[in-house]
């Protein structure tokens, strides 16, 4: 499976436009990759609360129909990373905004959306302007060659929670996709946390983080690809960066096989 980290680099003084301009060429430029990711609110700004209702979109929105047409002309699998997604309020005392994660397949069809399940903000921010979201979602992505690879979908500071992590595994997932606004003063969290889902849920774990500095937080980059038994095989700095890598999808199994830790789970 032939995967693409885009770590985008961005600041306030990038409009929404020029930006999904310029992410719709990034995206474009990975054709033959079987998967693309891209980080948390790209667009809409990961720390950018203010603009947050502002640029509140439904999914078929501006940014939703941009990264459809670039999963087409690419061919490519895509996590679009999340979008502020404005939907009908679940509840009375909804806000109908949540930090929506979209997919889309190598034909432009959004084939799967995630909702942030965890908020990060601590009464600001995600969980005061945001609803969260109460689905696992474990998307099948297509490989060149045949056959699919289940990806199980979480965004940021759901890395924090690892029940959600054994909830993907026990759907089937063999790899999680983590797009993320994670700052630069927690980042060391952001790759130890990244390896800690990878080793307890021998799974390939793909973290695409945000570089640059918005809304007074620098952000973390340090995106990084690492194999199910922990191994780091691709890793960022701080600067906008693409991570292309081939992933031999069959060393998690054989990983599974020769170290089966997971068989020896206590359920009750
Ligand atoms: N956007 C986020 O979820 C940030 C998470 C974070 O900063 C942390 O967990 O630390």
């Amino acid at each position: 499976m032939k995967v693409a980290l885009i770590q985008l680099a961005y600041g306030d003084d990038e409009t929404v436009p020029a930006r999904t301009e310029r992410v719709v060429d990034l995206v474009r430029a990975q054709a033959g990759h079987d998967l693309v990711v891209l980080p948390e609110l790209w667009a809409p700004g990961g720390f950018s609360y203010r603009e947050w209702a502002g640029r509140a979109e439904a999914l078929d929105g501006p940014t939703a129909r941009a990264l459809a047409a670039a999963a087409r002309e690419a061919g490519v699998t895509l996590h679009g990373g999340s979008i502020v997604e404005h939907g009908a309020p679940s509840s009375p005392d909804g806000r109908g905004l949540w930090n929506t994660s979209l997919v889309f397949s190598p034909t432009g069809d959004l084939v799967a959306t995630y909702r942030k399940i965890h908020r990060f903000g601590f009464g600001e921010g995600e969980p005061a302007l945001m609803d969260a979201g109460d689905e696992t979602v474990v998307v099948d992505v297509p490989v060149a060659g045949g056959g699919v690879v289940p990806v199980g979908l979480s965004t940021c500071y759901d890395l924090r929670f690892p029940e959600l992590y054994r909830r993907l595994l026990d759907r089937g997932a063999e790899v999680f996709v983590v797009p993320a606004a994670w700052p630069a003063r927690r980042v060391e969290h952001w790759t130890l946390l990244g390896r800690a889902r990878a080793v307890e849920d021998q799974c390939v774990v793909l973290q695409c983080n945000t570089s640059g500095t918005h809304a007074g937080h620098e952000m973390g980059g340090h995106s990084q690809v690492v194999d199910a038994s922990g191994k780091v095989l691709a890793a960022a700095g701080l600067d906008e960066d693409v991570l292309s890598i081939e992933i031999d999808t069959r060393a998690t199994t054989r990983w599974r096989e020769d170290f089966p830790v997971l068989s020896d789970r206590r359920l009750s």
